[in-house]
């Protein structure tokens, strides 16, 4: 914590010595003979007020002992990750070199005298007000109250916006799916690429589309030029500018780049500086979740990941599910050398969890120098990739199982389908596989095994049975849930925030600033006006300015 170097504590060097020594011998069949409470000893659940919303997380398939483990939650004490954990809920600016604090934590903290945390920040105080205009807002556009220039009520919705203004919305839009309005049809454009606007206008009535424009900071590129573009389609036919007002709102943290862009402020949502952007799918920019979902499943959404917000806070460490992640993926990512993680979610509702996760995590933990400046000597935040099960098993699992990496995987399942067709096939199906991964990964396939299936005749052709043997050994965690809801969902989404957290504080970085996005959108501001003049492009590299020559020749 603070920008100390993980290297410093001695739990960590311990666990430096603890792999050299042991690494070889954690193997998970014995690991599970010798332990018939293995399973028992080695899962943890978490537990809300409303029954559906639950966890279990099976950790025991991980290549871990008992000394492992305990040296591992000694590192998180070292680091201290609980007092860094408090400061974080309490409003301290954690996020240092931006000195602001950060407080997703409090867009889903109920107020005060109905047992939320206490958080003493500017703006915190104003997070209900903001709830309640999107609770009225959604409402009459749900209800078709709300209407557009020429009287009709809205039926599509395009939120245009990226990175975190774009991909939490889109996460859980589709996750929740089943608690949609369906006549009511959502869109998403993100990439400046015109194709992504262009394609999705060609779905859109202007009479009866509502575009909502989420940016935090409302100057990023994209977003803006879409916006833009979205605005000129629009008044194509509505012609009269004070229409935009029925068609557009905005949802940000900067009142005079929205009022500028033309929408008035009794048509924007606010959130605050203290609230990141891959961490605001809770705050205003959730209103395309609240519109597809209706307001009081996105409350439900909240309720979850406070749920699960007590938890991380109130929960010991051995017991407490985000803290658990954080130190088996430590030791995989820092001490085994693994580069990546994927998640793997049996629940198709949810395949876009793992692109979620790709800005939660690798930019929160894409980090080289500590909060002090120091270059680390260490491993910070893993690679995450990831697909619904069961597609990525037809994919890419072949590397997981027999290639030379080694990748731990998260898998995730619910007990309960949404869609229990041809009287529960499917999810049988489905979980079987589930059940069945991790099994095939943890304890492999022996020679003998593979010589015995192939019997005397087959097993003569020694490179065939060679390929057939799986070593096992590869490390899962599983984590099982009653059913998609919106408070699993937000349960969930805030397991995997807090994991992120408490990885950022053993590796002494900042998780909550993004400053390597910073230099690409520099100079491809500075290459944009370059192509636009009649001069040579100046002051580029070889390659870059052969790319431009290339372009500038042959475009039309
Ligand atoms: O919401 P905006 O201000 O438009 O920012 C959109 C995105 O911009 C950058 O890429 C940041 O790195 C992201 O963290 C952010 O989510």
């Amino acid at each position: 914590m603070d920008g100390k170097s993980a290297t410093q504590y001695a739990a960590w060097k311990k666990l430096q010595s603890l792999h050299s020594s042991k690494a070889s011998k954690l193997v998970l069949k014995q690991l599970f003979e010798s332990d018939p409470e293995r399973f028992s000893n080695l899962s943890a659940s978490f537990n809300s007020s409303s029954p559906d919303v639950s966890l279990l997380l099976d950790y025991s398939k991980n290549l871990i002992d008992s000394e492992v483990l305990s040296t591992l939650f000694d590192l998180a004490r070292e680091a201290k990750v609980e007092a860094f954990r408090d400061e974080m809920f309490a409003g301290k600016h954690i996020n240092t070199s931006e000195g602001r604090a950060v407080l997703h934590v409090a867009l889903r903290n109920p107020p005060a005298d109905k047992g939320g945390f206490k958080i003493s920040e500017a703006g915190v105080d104003e997070v209900h007000g903001v709830l309640e205009h999107i609770k009225e807002f959604s409402n009459s556009v749900r209800s078709g109250e709300w209407k557009g220039y020429t009287g009709k009520s809205i039926d599509t919705v395009v939120n245009i916006g990226i990175g975190g203004s774009d991909l939490g919305p889109v996460m859980a839009c589709e996750a929740l799916k089943h608690y949609s309005k369906r006549d009511l049809k959502m869109h998403f454009v993100s990439n400046i690429d015109g194709t992504d606007l262009a394609e999705v206008l060609k779905l859109c009535d202007r009479e009866t589309t509502l575009f909502i424009v989420a940016s935090k900071t409302f100057t990023t590129q994209e977003t803006i030029t879409n916006a833009e573009s979205a605005k000129a389609w629009f008044l194509e036919s509505a012609k009269d500018q004070a229409h935009v007002a029925k068609h557009f709102v905005a949802l940000s943290t900067n009142t005079k780049g929205v009022t500028e862009f033309g929408i008035s402020e009794s048509n924007m949502f606010a959130f605050w500086d203290w609230v990141g952007g891959r961490y605001s799918l809770w705050s205003a920019i959730g209103l395309s979740i609240a519109l597809s979902i209706g307001f009081e499943n996105f409350q439900e959404l909240l309720n979850g990941a406070h749920a699960m917000d007590k938890h991380f806070k109130e929960t010991k460490l051995e017991e407490n599910l985000p803290v658990i992640l954080a130190l088996v993926g430590i030791w995989y990512n820092d001490f085994y050398g693994a580069q990546t993680q994927a998640l793997l979610p049996y629940d198709q509702y949810l395949k876009k969890f793992a692109d979620y996760f790709q800005q939660g995590d690798m930019e929160s933990n894409g980090k080289s120098v500590t909060k002090d400046g120091s270059r680390v000597d260490y491993e910070t935040g893993p690679i995450i990739w990831g697909q619904s099960g069961t597609n990525g098993q037809h994919a890419f699992y072949q590397l997981i199982h027999q290639g030379t990496k080694l990748i731990p995987c998260d898998f995730l399942a619910p007990v309960e389908t949404l869609n229990p067709i041809s009287g529960g096939k499917h999810h049988e199906i489905l979980l079987s596989n589930f059940f069945a991964q991790p099994e095939a990964l943890a304890f492999g396939k022996t020679e003998e095994q593979v010589v015995a299936e192939l019997g005397p005749e087959g097993s003569k052709n020694a490179a065939l049975v060679k390929s057939k043997i799986f070593e096992g050994n590869k490390p899962t965690n599983s984590i099982m849930f009653q059913k998609l809801t919106p408070g699993t969902l937000g349960a969930l989404v805030a397991l995997y925030e807090h994991k992120i957290h408490v990885q950022g504080a053993i590796w002494g970085i900042n998780s909550y600033d993004q400053m390597g996005v910073e230099l690409g959108k520099v100079l491809a501001k500075n290459i944009l006006k370059q192509l636009g003049s009649e001069k040579d492009v100046q002051g580029h590299d070889s390659s870059t300015t052969g790319l431009i020559h290339f372009y500038q020749k042959n475009r039309k």
